[in-house]
């Protein structure tokens, strides 16, 4: 765990950045600072590695105060991904996710193997290892930089707008590849965005900070959207806030009507789309038992005749539910 205990930034010019910060970062989730340009983000991240040091209160990591040791071995147990990666222009891919392994004195082999395995883990091809940076895309170098910011094996992992600088698709994809890998890799994980959309998706809890780096709430998101703390909060959050929170409820409960005659399957049971006045109509999004409100909210929308297509997982249309059943769900 980090904990923040009234910690308090003011830099030199008198600016107060961060004020009488106290919260508890669980260990081996992801935890994600939002907010408004400004309110103090960057800054706290990077008090907790030290690359800006507190002007009063007490950080510490499993109880230990983090001004007890020197920075640089407090850096060596901590990964950072900045924006637009900061990778070395200089070095190919494999040897800028080598950096720290070789600063650490590791043998060359146990080193590249680390670093081959690593750029598979964040979805890179083993063929980019050679290039360089300026060789790779916007969303190839933010992995190269996750993968890098990993190969010490770091027990914290901090990450300020990684994905802000690639285009709204790449960062969906590594959006995707963060959760994928955290659920193998289980580190601790504490990510700045302003985009209260990113915040939701990757957060196991959300810390909104308002600007003079006041803490505004800190729950998890589905708190956050159900009961914002003020009316800061609940802007923030938007007014759509309704509809995300969709996103924490499951369809599991939802009542099923049997699969109609209008739905063509092919030999497997899988539905390929809707027999309409005898033409066939695209099928629209499916969703699973498993997903959430909104996925099944998405298929009875995008549905050519309103109803949203329950599969099973291997496909197998199970049942429909249009926009009357999924209402009653909804108010319940
Ligand atoms: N070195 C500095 N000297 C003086 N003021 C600073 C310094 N660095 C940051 N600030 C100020 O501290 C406040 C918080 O900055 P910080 O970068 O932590 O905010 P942020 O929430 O990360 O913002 P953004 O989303 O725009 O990156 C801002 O008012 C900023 O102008």
């Amino acid at each position: 765990m980090i904990e923040f205990e009234d910690v308090t930034k003011q830099y030199p010019d008198g600016t107060m950045a961060v004020d009488s910060l106290s919260l508890r970062i669980p260990s081996n989730e992801i935890t994600v600072f939002v907010g408004p340009s400004g309110c103090g983000k960057t800054t706290s991240l990077r008090m907790i590695n030290r690359t800006i040091e507190r002007t009063s209160g007490r950080i510490s990591i499993d109880g230990d105060d983090i001004n007890a040791g020197d920075p640089v071995s407090l850096r060596r147990g901590i990964g950072y991904v900045i924006q637009h990666a900061g990778l070395f222009p200089h070095k190919t891919v494999v040897d800028n996710v080598a950096t720290v392994p070789k600063l650490l004195g590791w043998d060359k082999r146990k080193t590249r193997a680390t670093a081959m395995e690593l750029l598979e883990r964040v979805g890179l091809d083993p063929k980019l290892a050679e290039r360089y940076p300026a060789q790779l895309s916007g969303g190839q170098q933010q992995r190269v930089g996750v993968a890098r910011a990993l190969a010490a094996d770091p027990k914290i992992m901090l990450m300020d707008e990684p994905f802000s600088a690639v285009d709204p698709i790449v960062r969906h994809q590594l959006q995707e590849e963060l959760l994928r890998l955290q659920r193998d890799i289980g580190k601790t994980i504490v990510f700045v965005t302003h985009d209260i959309d990113e915040a939701i998706k990757l957060g196991d809890n959300v810390a909104v900070l308002k600007v003079g780096g006041k803490l505004a709430q800190f729950a998890p998101p589905a708190e956050l959207l159900a009961h914002p703390a003020d009316e800061f909060v609940e802007s923030f959050v938007g007014q759509d806030r309704g509809y995300r929170a969709l996103t924490f409820r499951e369809a599991e409960g939802l009542e099923l009507a049997p699969v109609p005659a209008e739905l063509v399957v092919d030999d497997a049971g899988k539905p390929t789309g809707w027999q309409h006045n005898g033409e066939v109509l695209p099928l629209g999004a499916v969703f699973r038992r498993g997903d959430s409100l909104r996925a099944a909210l998405d298929a009875v929308l995008t549905s050519p005749i309103g109803q949203g297509v329950c599969v099973d997982e291997s496909g197998k249309a199970l049942g429909t539910i249009d926009q009357a059943g999924l209402a009653g769900a909804l108010r319940s």
